[in-house]
């Protein structure tokens, strides 16, 4: 039975409760968390380690005044359904619900929006010096961050700037030695030291001018409470160091931590995943890739494989478990990642530097000024590119063509399959002179056979898969598979153009010769992508027949299944033939 829990409608109701309860409100609340997990899906493992570090915060702080940051917000949801979201935390990450993230407009304890890793602590020190600057001088100013997270740039950079201030910004650390994968990096090894008790004397956040403390067991409440009295009366930058567990309180969870990071659903009461029915299925993009790399590897000594964190998630992990010397998680580091690979590539080396969509946003003067200016091949392979799902708005990638298309040298591919995945990555580790972004969606594909023999791709050539007359459809990457079905019983032709940059110019005079009507098909916002890219080339050539660009409007597209957004923008495959049954 659930009683505490269904008393707390805020942060107020929960400070009056006796510090004797909070031990009874956290089981409660991870039981809460774990009961809608496992049928709505997303992040679990991290928010069950923070549970009773969130209910001591606000149990301590005068929320929403002191302002509360998580960084990432994946760990946040003990802290939403304590803050007035309880009843809607069912709608989590599904359309038309509540963010799987903290984001200002869903409520005023969410004192600021984040998704992406390593923002808090310059945000807290902003909000910290307004205070300041305001008069402000009780308010609090609170960062939680994960281990993997303080080791991202940004914390850093953060972190040396509070030091130099006296502004009133608490840092927790929340360490549970682990990120979606393990933890990497000398800093990783120096907390594992401070924990070990090796690492007194030279402790690098005090060098930093922090008051430091910890490290404490973020699970033992009166530890907890009782130094967070204290730091909440002590000016000045301040860091606490918390030791948890990632996954606490389900045995599996705690287990496998990998696994349970986003397990997907799985059965409340033994905490044992939900296997889906073995159908044979097409592979995930990010499982070609990962196998694929490895088979080049074998035979192409010269080739190495790059993540900032996301082994398990690109799949860079079979590489790393295959040939340890030349796959590197190089941690939440997107911006070293692009440089480390440029560095390599002035070596002779064929760098592969995967990195998510939206991450690679992270590191756009390290694309730039240390890759593309310079001209060096690096090969970029951008997972989850396009409308990615639950995550939302924090995590479409939907930015990238733009992005990219307008940086000199840089050749931008995608694939509309598996098999041109691996054959485009068989291809430019055999000979190129410039980089490359080859961007893929999220999921499972459309080929059940992948593994067919490499052929090679002619760099900038587009393909016809069908035939037509009057009405012309160019998709980019997976957008083929929604066209192809959309106009299997219409007369319209069809080209996968496949290069974005450098287009296929030998393909598109033809096509505006012999066809009245272009569509453009892309799951990239229609700002400056592929579809502005064939305008251009139209323009340019002073061609006049009616251009139609389909794509992600110029707005932040929220969160819902896949299949839900593409039909909100019109993507999908009903939407996209009505609209050509219209042209015709
Ligand atoms: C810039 C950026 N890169 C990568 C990610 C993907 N990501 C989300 S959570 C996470 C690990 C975070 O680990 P940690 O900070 O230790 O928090 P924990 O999950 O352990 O609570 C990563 C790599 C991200 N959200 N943002
Ligand atoms: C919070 C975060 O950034 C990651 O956990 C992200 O949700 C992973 O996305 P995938 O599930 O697509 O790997
Ligand atoms: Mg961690």
């Amino acid at each position: 039975m659930q009683n505490l829990l269904q008393q707390i409608h805020s942060p107020e109701d929960l400070r009056d409760l006796s510090t004797n309860d909070l031990p009874e409100l956290a089981k409660e609340l991870r039981q809460f968390i774990i009961n809608i997990v496992a049928t709505k899906e997303g992040h679990l493992g991290a928010s069950l380690g923070v549970v009773e570090l969130t209910i001591a915060l606000h149990y301590t702080f005068n929320t929403p005044n002191d302002q509360l940051i998580w960084d990432v917000g994946h760990q946040a949801y003990g802290h939403k359904i304590l803050t007035g979201r309880r009843d809607q935390f069912h709608t989590n990450r599904q359309l038309g619900g509540i963010s799987g993230f903290p984001k200002r407009e869903e409520s005023e304890y969410d004192s600021f929006g984040v998704g992406h890793a390593s923002t808090s602590i310059s945000a807290a020190l902003g909000m910290a010096i307004a205070s300041k600057i305001k008069g402000d001088t009780e308010k609090q100013h609170i960062a939680v961050i994960g281990d993997a997270s303080i080791a991202g740039g940004m914390a850093f950079e953060g972190l040396n700037h509070a030091g130099v201030t006296d502004a009133n910004i608490l840092v927790i650390l929340n360490d549970n030695a682990i990120g979606i994968d393990p933890s990497v990096g000398a800093l990783k090894q120096y907390l594992t030291n401070v924990k070990k008790g090796t690492q007194k004397r030279n402790n690098i956040i005090k060098a930093l001018n922090f008051d430091y403390s910890g490290p404490i067991d973020g699970h033992d409440f009166e530890a907890l409470l009782k130094e967070l009295k204290r730091l909440k009366n002590t000016k000045g930058p301040k860091f606490l160091h918390v030791i948890t567990t990632k996954g606490k309180g389900l045995k599996q969870a705690e287990a496998d931590q990998v696994k349970y990071h986003a397990p997907g659903k799985f059965d409340a009461k033994t905490g044992d995943l939900i296997t889906k029915a073995k159908v044979k299925q097409p592979p995930k993009y990010q499982d070609v890739f990962g196998h694929t790399i490895v088979e080049l590897a074998k035979t192409n000594p010269k080739i190495v494989g790059i993540t900032p964190a996301m082994p398990t998630g690109s799949s860079l992990k079979f590489m790393m478990e295959a040939m340890p010397d030349r796959a590197f998680d190089v941690g939440i580091a997107e911006q070293h990642a692009v440089t480390l690979a440029a560095g390599m590539a002035t070596q002779g080396l064929i760098p592969f530097c995967n990195i998510y969509s939206t991450f690679l946003q992270r590191a756009y003067d390290q694309i730039i000024h240390d890759v593309a200016l310079q001209k060096l091949p690096v090969i970029f392979c951008l997972d989850r590119a396009g409308l990615v799902g639950a995550d939302g708005a924090t995590h479409h990638g939907v930015f990238d063509l733009s992005y990219l298309r307008c940086i000199p040298n840089l050749i931008i591919f995608a694939p509309r399959n598996e098999i041109e995945l691996r054959n485009i990555m068989y291809t430019v580790q055999l000979e190129l002179d410039a980089p490359i972004a080859i961007r893929y969606p999220r999921g499972i594909g459309v080929t059940i056979n992948w593994k067919q023999p490499f052929e090679s791709i002619e760099i900038g050539k587009g393909s016809c898969l069908k035939e037509g007359q009057k009405l012309a459809v160019l998709s980019i990457g997976n957008m083929a598979k929604n066209v192809t079905e959309a106009i299997e019983n219409l007369e319209v032709s069809h080209y996968d153009m496949r290069f974005v940059k450098p287009l296929d110019e030998t393909l598109l005079y033809h096509i505006f010769k012999s066809h009245h009507t272009i569509v453009t098909v892309e799951d990239n916002t229609i700002k400056g992508g592929f579809g502005s890219a064939i305008l251009e080339f139209a323009a340019q050539h002073s061609y006049n027949n009616t251009v139609k660009v389909l794509g992600i409007p110029d707005t932040f597209i929220e969160h819902g299944s896949t299949a839900e957004l593409q039909q909100a923008v019109g993507l999908d495959t009903n939407s996209l033939k009505a609209l050509f049954e219209s042209l015709l």
